[in-house]
């Protein structure tokens, strides 16, 4: 019996799993391959960050960009979990950005190193509240969308995603086991842009949930 509330996952301190290049349009805006598999990368739990708090630009970085993705929150240990009951594994959703030094990215990229400093810094992983499982029915058919001062950047809908949840479930934990309080970023759709001290992002779930953070710098 766990006396943890799940609701506040994101203080369990548990894994978070983001998978890239998951939205055909958003791989092609950044010029990379459609993937024929899941690309995986990790955020540390101290990235997580909550509503009322800015999002600090690393002091490395002159390219700090957004990306909306939905989250998965596990509420159900598993090893090798079976697509066809991946979701009885999901407790709840959240509406996560996975703030990302681009400039970082591209760097590692050419010199092919890990992503560790452009994707899992402090702040990188600002979250929504707890978006209890039966609040949305149909995880894959759902309208995200992000505005940077009230401008439009991002609009997408998680039926663009080229793998679906129960099949990254089902794929991330045939190589490392889901525990409780893990949460999944399903990767983000086109649209991804530059923001820079004094921006306010804005950005929601259609008809469900919406949060917004200033962005400073270190
Ligand atoms: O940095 C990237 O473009 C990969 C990624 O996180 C995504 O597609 O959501
Ligand atoms: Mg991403």
């Amino acid at each position: 019996m766990t006396t943890r509330n799940l609701t506040r996952f994101w203080e369990w301190g548990r894994k978070i799993i983001c998978v890239g290049r998951n939205y055909a349009d958003h791989a092609k805006e950044l010029k990379n391959a459609i993937p024929t598999e899941p690309v995986l990368f990790l955020k540390t739990s101290s990235a997580y960050l909550r509503e009322g708090s800015p999002i600090i630009v690393p002091a490395y970085s002159n390219n700090l960009h957004h990306e909306v993705e939905f989250g998965v929150v596990i509420g159900k240990a598993g090893t090798a979990i079976p697509q066809e009951s991946a979701m009885d594994h999901v407790a709840g959703y959240v509406l996560c950005l996975d703030m990302t030094a681009r400039d970082i990215q591209d760097e590692c990229k050419s010199k092919g190193l890990p992503w560790t400093l452009a994707k899992a810094f402090n702040t990188s992983c600002p979250v929504s509240e707890f978006i209890p499982k039966d609040k949305i029915p149909d995880p894959g058919n759902i309208n995200l969308w992000l505005k940077v001062n009230d401008q439009m950047r991002q609009n997408g809908n998680t039926s663009q995603m080229i793998f679906s949840i129960p099949y990254l479930i089902n794929y991330i934990s045939d190589f490392i086991s889901l525990e409780e309080g893990d949460l999944i970023l399903t990767g983000t759709p086109k649209g991804v842009s530059r923001v820079q001290e004094h921006d306010e992002i804005e950005a929601g779930i259609e008809g469900i949930i919406s949060m917004s953070f200033k962005v400073e710098r270190s």
